[in-house]
C-alpha cells in the first residue's frame, strides 16, 4: 500500500464557463467565451456554455456529489463577468451571492475550497478595450481580485490568480483557436507579459488584504519537452520548446526574468519588459499549481515559425484528445521544478484524461482506461513525494464531464458522467475507485 502524506488534499477541479451555464443570468455580463462560442465556426457542433452542466442552478446537488465522493478539496473558478458585469466598476451582488452560497456549502461539507480567480472567461467589455493585450488589464484584474479577497477571504484560504497564462495568450491571441480568437504574435506576447503583471499585482493585493492565514499561487500548464532523437539539432529544438512552453512563465515568476533564448528569437515582437514589471511579476507566491496531461516530443524543423520545431507523434497509447499517455513525465516534471525553482510547495491542480465513455444499459460507465490513466499518474506523484518534492494535493480534471472549449461537449474528462439530455450525473467506475483512494489516502502498488 502506497500511502500519501497525512492531510494530502485529494480533490477535483472545474471552471466556471465549463460547468455553470446561465452565462447572462441575474445581471451577469457576457464573457469572451460567450461571444466566441456564439460565433459560428469556433466550437465543434456549434456548442456553447449556455447550459453546460447547469451548475449555476444545480450547485447544491453537485456539492452533495462531491461529499459522496469524499473529496477533501474542490478547485473551481469565479466568473469575473458574473461578479463585475463590465469587468470593473459596479458589483453584481446577485452574482457574488452565488459564490458565497457555494463556498458556505463546501465548508459545511468539510471540503476545502480552492478559488481560481481567472479561468479564461474575461468580461467582453474589457476585451472591447484590448483585453490582455492592454496593459491596463493588470489594474482591472488586481481590483477584481481585491474585491473577492474582501468578500470571500474570511472563508477561502487558498487562491489561484490565473489558470494557464500561457494558454490564454498562445491559444487566444496567437493560434486563435480559443477566445478571443486573435492571430497576432505581437498582441500575444504582450498578453503574456500583462497576464504575468496582473498575477503579480493580484499577489500584492492579497498581501495587502486582510485574508487571514491565506495562501496564494498560480496554476501553469507545464509539459516536459523531449528531443525526437539524440542529434544536436533535436536537442536544441527541445530546449527551444521547453523555453516557450515552460520557462516563458516559470522564469519570470520565480526568477524575475524572461528566457534570453526567447527574447532573441522573437526579436522585435518581444514586448517591453521594464525591470519594475519583472519585480512585480516575481512577487513571492505560497505555492505553484501544475496542470499536467502529457509531454512534448520535438524535432528541429528549419524555417518552421519562430521556434523552428515540429511535434513528433509517439506510438504509445493516447487519450481521446490525441495526447500521449506518459505518466513518467509527471515525475520528471515535478523533480525538475523542485530542483530548479527552489523546492516550492506544489499542487497538481489538474491531471486527467478524455476517453469515449459509454453509459451502459445497466446505468454504469466502465471507464477503466481513465482509471488506469489516473492510477499510473498517482504512482508517479507518490514517487516524486518519496524523492522529496513538496506535493500537498492533487485535483483530478474533472469532477464531471463539461464544456471542453473548442471541442464543445464531444470530449468527456469527468469521473462523473453527465447525460446532457437530462442533466443526470452518474459516478463512473473511476469515480467509485477515486473515492476509495481518498478514503485510504493511498493506493495499492
Ligand atoms: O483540456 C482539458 C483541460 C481543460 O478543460 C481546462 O479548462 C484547462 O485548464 C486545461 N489545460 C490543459 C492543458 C493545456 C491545454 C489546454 C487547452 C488545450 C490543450 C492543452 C488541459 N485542460
Amino acid at each position: 500500500m502506497l500511502r500519501f502524506p497525512e492531510g494530502f488534499l485529494w480533490g477535483c477541479a472545474t471552471a466556471a464557463y465549463q460547468i455553470e451555464g446561465s452565462p447572462l443570468a441575474d445581471g451577469a455580463g457576457p464573457s469572451i467565451w460567450h461571444r466566441f462560442s456564439h460565433t459560428p465556426g469556433n466550437v465543434e457542433r456549434g456548442d456553447t456554455g449556455d447550459v453546460a452542466c447547469d451548475h449555476y442552478r444545480r450547485w447544491r446537488d453537485d456539492v452533495a456529489l462531491m461529499r459522496e465522493l469524499g473529496l477533501k478539496a474542490y478547485r473551481f473558478s469565479v466568473a469575473w463577468p458574473r461578479v463585475l458585469p463590465d469587468g470593473r466598476g459596479a458589483v453584481n451582488e446577485t452574482g457574488l451571492a452565488f459564490y458565497h452560497r457555494l463556498v458556505d456549502a463546501l465548508l459545511e461539507a468539510g471540503i476545502v475550497p480552492f478559488i481560481t480567480l481567472y479561468h479564461w472567461d474575461l468580461p467582453g467589455a474589457l476585451q472591447d478595450l484590448g483585453g490582455w493585450a492592454n496593459r491596463d488589464v493588470a489594474g482591472w484584474f488586481a481590483d477584481y481580485a481585491a474585491l473577492l479577497f474582501d468578500r470571500l477571504g474570511d472563508r477561502v484560504r487558498h487562491w489561484i490568480t490565473l489558470n494557464e497564462p500561457w494558454c490564454v495568450a498562445h491559444l487566444g491571441y496567437i493560434a486563435g483557436v480559443h477566445a478571443p480568437g486573435m492571430r497576432d504574435l505581437w498582441a500575444g506576447l504582450r498578453a503574456v507579459h500583462h497576464l504575468l503583471l496582473a498575477h503579480g499585482r493580484a499577489v500584492q493585493a492579497f498581501r495587502a488584504s486582510n485574508v487571514k492565514k491565506g495562501r496564494i499561487g498560480i496554476t501553469l500548464n507545464l509539459a516536459p519537452q523531449y528531443p525526437a532523437s539524440r542529434s544536436e539539432a533535436d536537442l536544441a529544438a527541445a530546449q527551444r520548446a521547453d523555453a516557450y512552453h515552460n520557462r516563458l512563465v516559470l522564469d519570470p515568476i520565480f526568477s524575475g526574468r524572461y528566457p534570453e533564448l526567447l527574447v532573441r528569437r522573437f526579436n522585435d515582437a518581444w514586448p517591453d519588459a521594464p525591470q519594475a514589471d519583472l519585480e512585480t511579476i516575481a512577487t513571492p507566491i505560497d505555492f505553484l499549481g501544475i496542470n499536467y496531461y502529457s509531454r512534448g516530443v520535438v524535432a528541429h524543423a528549419p524555417g518552421a515559425g519562430f521556434l523552428e520545431t515540429r511535434s513528433v507523434a509517439q506510438p504509445g497509447p493516447h487519450t481521446a484528445m490525441g495526447w500521449e499517455i506518459y505518466p513518467e513525465g509527471l515525475f520528471e516534471l515535478l523533480v525538475r521544478i523542485h530542483g530548479e525553482y527552489g523546492g516550492p510547495t506544489l499542487y497538481i491542480t489538474e491531471n486527467g484524461a478524455a476517453f469515449d465513455d459509454r453509459l451502459e444499459p445497466s446505468g454504469g460507465v466502465h471507464d477503466t482506461d481513465r482509471l488506469d490513466y489516473l492510477r499510473r499518474h498517482f504512482l508517479q506523484a507518490h514517487r516524486a513525494i518519496e524523492a522529496g518534492v513538496r506535493l500537498q494535493g492533487y485535483f483530478v480534471w474533472s469532477l464531471m464531464d463539461n464544456f471542453e472549449w473548442a471541442h464543445g461537449y464531444s470530449k468527456r474528462f469527468g469521473i462523473v458522467y453527465v447525460d446532457y439530455e437530462t442533466q443526470r450525473r452518474v459516478i463512473k467506475q473511476s469515480g467509485h475507485w477515486y473515492r476509495e483512494i481518498i478514503a485510504r489516502n493511498g493506493l495499492e502498488n
